[in-house]
């Protein structure tokens, strides 16, 4: 017999980041909030993406810069990737987060409840917690934010393969020797870049004419010679026809041209699908996408009546600050405001040796649109701090409205260029011309001195 319903002000389905942080928020300000979380305290972001990523990134760079030790005047005695070291470095940032979030769930007087949940009317969850027993929980508001997993492509011999993903990837059993990476988006080529620099020979395979297809081509040329000056190898619009793996252990990729690969492991990274199959759906009155996101409105409202749904599940853009910017929404619209998710002007940066960072429009979509425009670009080397460093590969574009000078998107591939790129949104968020970022005085020699050098050009056309 199912327990006895217990009512709330807010039931958050999975506590990625729009969720744990309105129900942190909720709950300081004396709501009665459960959040349902299956086990990853913190979310997909702390635990098993973003932050361990970027943790093994620091490593990778580190040995790169090593790499370039005696440039800078110092003796540096090799640089090896340890897998242990490595594993223990990654752990450390992460179970550190983990507690603080931990923390800060308790602290805020929360109910947090640990367990898989599941529609079993509106608005209502059965769990199964992981200690064992059942709860029934019902909200007055209820959010959905049960994120995406990685999609496996239904590819021959995959499976059987032992093909990794993202996640098991992280878990660092093993530096593999060969790593044949499948995909050509941020998590391929963020992993492709990291191993080539812990060792492995990595071959990225691509279905498209070029790497990174949502980014500015010029930029995603420079992004595969980057790669390929770390020793990683490119294959472009080349298809996978199976997978194997032998009794040695080796894998083998056919593609369909007949080429075969050989490896030690192979990393699967096309994209990424939301959770919602299991939650049951139907039974809250919450219809899907075609591709099985949660359907939901501009203001992120789904189709039953007080149940909302944010971050990746809720088709948002696959950021986390884009999940954080969904609180914002969530924050106002379970008050009775009406804030939407239209015209979010949404940045990213993909970090590889170097950063790639972008918001606004490319090139390619600023004249698909049919905008008048000027094209700037700046190569890295000519900026003063990247002479200092001695890290001046790197390209950064811009393009600029050619009638009133506003700038309509950036793409900089560069060091330390998803700091630089807060300062082109901020002035696109403020309506500014380029002039204003070409005129302002910036602190020398930064690599944001490198805005007042990338506007001087279509200024003054
Ligand atoms: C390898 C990798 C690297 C990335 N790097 C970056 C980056 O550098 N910067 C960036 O902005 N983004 C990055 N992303 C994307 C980012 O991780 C996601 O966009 C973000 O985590 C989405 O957060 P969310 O709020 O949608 O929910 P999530 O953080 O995905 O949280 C969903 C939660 O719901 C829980 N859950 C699911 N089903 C249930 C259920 N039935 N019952 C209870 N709980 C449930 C899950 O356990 C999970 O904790 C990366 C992604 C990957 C995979
Ligand atoms: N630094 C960051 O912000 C960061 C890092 C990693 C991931 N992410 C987020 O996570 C999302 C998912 O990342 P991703 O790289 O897995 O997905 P993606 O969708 O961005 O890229 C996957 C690529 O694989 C291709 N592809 C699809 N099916 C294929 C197949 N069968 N064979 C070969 N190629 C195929 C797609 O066309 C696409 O180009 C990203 O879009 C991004 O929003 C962000």
């Amino acid at each position: 017999m199912a327990p006895p319903t217990e009512d709330f002000d807010l039931l958050v389905v999975g506590g990625g980041k729009a969720g744990k942080t309105l129900a942190m928020d909720r709950a300081r300000s004396g709501a009665r909030v459960a959040m349902v979380e299956r086990g990853m305290i913190g979310g997909t972001c702390i635990n098993v993406a973003c932050i361990p990523t970027k943790a093994l990134v620091a490593s990778a760079r580190a040995r790169r810069t090593l790499d370039r030790g005696r440039e800078l005047g110092l003796i540096v005695d090799g640089a090896e990737a340890d897998v242990d070291l490595l594993r223990a470095h990654k752990s450390d940032v992460v179970d550190g987060m983990v507690a603080l979030n931990h923390k800060q769930f308790l602290d805020s007087g929360m109910d947090l409840v640990i367990g898989q949940a599941r529609f079993v009317a509106e608005r209502t969850v059965d769990v199964r917690l992981s200690d064992g027993g059942r709860r029934v929980l019902r909200g007055a508001d209820t959010v959905i934010n049960t994120g995406t997993r990685p999609r496996l492509p239904a590819i021959p011999g995959l499976d059987a393969a032992g093909a990794l993903t993202s996640e098991s990837l992280l878990r660092l059993e093993s530096i593999p020797g060969r790593l044949i990476v499948l995909g050509d988006g941020p998590i391929g080529l963020e992993f492709a870049d990291m191993f080539a620099a812990f060792g492995s020979r990595v071959t990225v395979v691509s279905r498209h004419s070029r790497l990174l297809p949502r980014e500015d081509a010029e930029i995603a040329a420079a992004v595969r010679d980057l790669l390929s000056g770390h020793g990683v190898t490119v294959l472009l619009e080349r298809e996978v026809a199976r997978v194997g793996r032998d009794a040695g252990g080796e894998v083998t990729v056919v593609l369909e041209d007949g080429l075969e690969l050989a490896g030690d492991d192979v990393l699967v990274a096309v994209g990424r699908q939301p959770v919602t199959e299991e939650l049951d759906l139907p039974r809250a009155g919450v219809a899907v996408t075609a591709a099985g996101f949660v359907d939901v409105d501009e203001h992120l409202a789904t189709t039953a009546p007080h149940t909302w749904a944010a971050g990746d599940v809720a088709g948002s853009p696959q950021f986390t600050h884009a999940s954080l910017d969904d609180y914002r929404i969530l924050k106002e619209n379970l008050g009775g405001g009406s804030r939407s998710s239209k015209g979010r002007l949404v940045p990213r940066t993909t970090f590889l040796s170097l950063d790639l960072a972008h918001v606004g429009l490319t090139e390619e979509e600023a004249r698909r649109l049919g905008h008048p425009v000027k094209i700037a670009r700046l190569p890295v080397s000519a900026i003063p701090r990247a002479r200092t460093t001695g890290e001046t590969r790197g390209l950064w574009k811009a393009v600029v409205h050619a009638d009133t000078n506003r700038i309509l998107g950036a793409t900089l591939l560069g060091p330390e260029t998803g700091e630089v790129i807060t300062t082109v949104q901020t002035a696109m968020l403020a309506g500014l011309p380029c002039t204003a970022l070409r005129d302002m005085m910036i602190t020398h020699p930064t690599m944001s001195e490198g805005l007042a050098m990338l506007f001087a050009g279509p200024a003054d056309d």
